[in-house]
Order: structure tokens, then C-alpha cells, then sequence
């Protein structure tokens, strides 16, 4: 899917009459099948960007356009069809907690399902080995049965990535995928993630934390701050000065500071009952 915006000013319904918009006149293009890292400092509009792109959120001003097609013009069941081609990815995948990870993984199928078949699937998946598959990309094939909410931080994480390999969408818009995963699991998973958009000839853009990710595994790097464009190169050409002018004030964001791993994280067990003897 390609896709364009143009001149784009966005405000959240809930943000305060003052504040900036979130994104201040944004314009960019991007072609079917291109994988593009939307890094910049906490605050600059990466997750906004990626809300307007998936049609979740109207731009209080200026076009967008998905495959040539202006969403906020068309009628609501179109509309509707032209969300159930694209994923959006959230940081923190919804989901619910007492399901199983198969079930939650072929959730990502519902959007292409008939009412019945959906429902269906909920009480028997429908293709446990396609799961499997996509839950081995992510190293985590031997939870296909566990619940979700018997999982660690980080294994929720990817069970979010193994959901995207599965949705019928030709644009995937991700939302910061790695914020739990520990080094070598984040490289993993960005490679699968890549690596299967590029087989799927599916359109790629991701929001990064890690600016070390984003050079490495896109060609294509687009930096915002203030909600508005920093930079929009190809990987080879952004500099050591560009990245330090981006991060400028938020040095501790650039070198990777951020939140220890989730991935060895678990839920808290219940406190021990507390049992009373007379
Ligand atoms: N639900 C909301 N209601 C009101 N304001 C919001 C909301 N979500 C984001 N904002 C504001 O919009 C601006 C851009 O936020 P956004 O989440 O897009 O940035 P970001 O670059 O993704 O940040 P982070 O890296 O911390 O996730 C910020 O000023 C933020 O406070």
C-alpha cells in the first residue's frame, strides 16, 4: 500500500485547548512495500504520526491518502474496508489476559473472517501451525498454549510482533515493537519483522526508541521532533551530527537509557494465603 500525507496539523481530542498540535504541518510519502523508522524524542509525534497513517484519528487540518484514496471522504463501510487492510501495531499489544497465546495470535485473522468463522475460532483455532510458525519467528513456539497472562512483559511484546505476521494487512504500522526486549531478542525480532514484510511485499513503518535498530535494519529513516520533520533520508546518509541535533536536551533517549528489559519480567504471583489455625 502507498501512502501520503500532506500538510498535516493533529490535535488529540483529550490535549489541552494551549497546547501544540501534535504534529505542526507534517508532509511525506511513502511507497508500497518501502520499511521506514520514525525515530525522534519522546514527544515528538511518532505515535501520532502512526494514528493519523492508520486512519484511527482525522487530521484537524490537511490530505491523507492511502493508495490514492482519501479515508475522512469515504463512506463509513468503506472506510471500514480500507482500516481491515492495514495494522496498527500499539507498543503494548490488548491482550486479553485469560486467553490463550494461540488464540490471541489468530486474532489477527478476524478482520478477513465472517462473523461465524470468527466466532468459531475463538473455541477452536483453525491453524495451529500457521500460529506456530509465526510464534517460532519470535522464539516463543513453545507458549502456544499458555495464557497470556502467564507470559512476561517482553513475551507479550512478541506475541504482538507474531500477531502482525499473521494480520491480512499491506500496510503494518508499529508502534515502538522492542520498548520491552532485551538486546539480542529486539535484533531477532526486528529481523523476523522485516524480513517477513519484505516476503509479504507489505508497506513497513515503524516508530523506534533504539536509533541503533533503526539504522541497522531500515533503509529508510524519518526523524521528528516538535511534530515536525527533522530529517527524512536514506540510512546511509544520516549523520552523527544530525542524530545529536535530534536528540538535542534528551542525550539520555539517543544513548538508549530507557526501561529495563521486560522480557524476564513477570506478572506479580498472588501474596500467599494466609491461613488461620485454632
Ligand atoms: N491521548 C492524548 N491526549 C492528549 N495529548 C496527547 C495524547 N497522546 C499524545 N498526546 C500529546 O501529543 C504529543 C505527541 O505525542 P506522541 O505520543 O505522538 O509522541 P511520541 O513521539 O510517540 O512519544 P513517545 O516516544 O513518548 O511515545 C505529545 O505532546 C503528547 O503529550
Amino acid at each position: 500500500m502507498k501512502l501520503a500525507i500532506e500538510s498535516i496539523v493533529a490535535r488529540h481530542p483529550a490535549a489541552r485547548d494551549d497546547a501544540e498540535p501534535a504534529l505542526r504541518g507534517l508532509s511525506l510519502a511513502f511507497a508500497s512495500g518501502e520499511q521506514v523508522a520514525v525515530i525522534g524524542p519522546s514527544g515528538a509525534g511518532k505515535t501520532t504520526l502512526l494514528q493519523i497513517l492508520a486512519c484511527a484519528m482525522p487530521p484537524a487540518s490537511g490530505a491523507v491518502r492511502l493508495n490514492g484514496e482519501s479515508p475522512w471522504d469515504l463512506p463509513r463501510s468503506a472506510l471500514q474496508r480500507l482500516r481491515g487492510r492495514l495494522l496498527l501495531a500499539p507498543q503494548v499489544p490488548p491482550l486479553p489476559p485469560r486467553q490463550r497465546v494461540i488464540t490471541a495470535v489468530l486474532a489477527a485473522r478476524l478482520p478477513a473472517m465472517g462473523l461465524w468463522a470468527s466466532v468459531r475460532s475463538l473455541f477452536y483455532p483453525a491453524d495451529i501451525p500457521a500460529a506456530f510458525d509465526a510464534l517460532e519467528q519470535f522464539d516463543l513456539g513453545d507458549k502456544i498454549f499458555e495464557r497470556v497472562d502467564r507470559l512476561s512483559g517482553g513475551e507479550r511484546q512478541r506475541v504482538g510482533l507474531a500477531r502482525t505476521l499473521l494480520a491480512p494487512a499491506e500496510l503494518w504500522l508499529v508502534d515502538e515493537p522492542l520498548s520491552a526486549l532485551d538486546p539480542t531478542r529486539a535484533r531477532q525480532a526486528m529481523q523476523s519483522l522485516t524480513e517477513a514484510a519484505h516476503q509479504r511485499g507489505a508497506t513497513l513503518i515503524s516508530t523506534l526508541h533504539q536509533v541503533d535498530m533503526a539504522l541497522a535494519h531500515f533503509p529508510r529513516v524519518i526523524g521528528l521532533r516538535d511534530g515536525r520533520l527533522a530529517f527524512d533520508l536514506p540510512t546511509a546518509e544520516v549523520t552523527p551530527e544530525q542524530l545529536a541535533r535530534l536528540y538535542d536536551q534528551f542525550e539520555h533517549e539517543l544513548l538508549g537509557e530507557t526501561a529495563p528489559a521486560m522480557d524476564d519480567v513477570r506478572p506479580a504471583a498472588p501474596p500467599p494465603a494466609v491461613m488461620h489455625c485454632r
